[in-house]
């Protein structure tokens, strides 16, 4: 399958598009490299000793995702674009919402028009409140104690 790999040269998502690669799906990463180095996208051609595809972009860049979409016939997504400063999004809430908002809206968005059924969102387990640890997926989403944590629920 072709994957878009938003985020995909952070820390989860350079993982996850080795582990890709290997189970022999083609990757497309978009990351802006707000938190990561485009070493790492070398690194992960040179561990899996496959080529991914790679655009420096922001994912609320609407026109370029629907241009990779288009071009690419992405099968599924798995988007981990997105600050998650818990600090910084108490001084920032904007930022915080448009971005981490907007990306995840503009790809479904896109989905819809592509019918791209397959999506994984990487949210934060701050969604799940004050519930009592170790979390789960089926538990219900509590209130959140800061922006960061709001907008993954949203
Ligand atoms: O607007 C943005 C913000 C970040 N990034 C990139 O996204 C990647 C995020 O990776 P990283 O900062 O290393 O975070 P991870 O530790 O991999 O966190 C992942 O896992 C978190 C917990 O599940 C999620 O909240 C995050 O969205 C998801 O990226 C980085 O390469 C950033 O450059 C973008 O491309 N666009």
């Amino acid at each position: 399958m072709n994957i878009l790999v938003t985020g995909g040269a952070g820390y989860i998502g350079s993982h996850t598009c080795i582990a890709l690669l290997e189970a022999g799906h083609s990757v497309i990463i978009a990351d802006n490299l707000s938190n990561s180095k485009s070493e790492t996208v070398m690194k992960i051609m040179d561990i899996a000793d496959k080529e991914v595809t790679f655009y420096e972009i922001d994912v609320t860049d609407e026109e370029t995702i629907d241009i990779i979409y288009r071009n690419y016939r992405i099968d599924g997504v798995i988007h981990f674009a997105g600050l998650k400063a818990v600090g910084e999004s108490v001084e920032k809430p904007l930022d915080y919402y448009y971005n981490n908002i907007v990306s995840t809206m503009v790809l479904t968005k896109a989905c819809e028009k592509y019918n791209v059924n397959k999506f994984v969102f990487s949210s934060s387990a701050t969604v799940y409140g004050d519930n009592k640890v170790p979390f789960i997926e089926t538990m219900d989403l509590l209130p959140t104690t800061n922006p960061y944590g709001g907008n993954s629920g949203v």
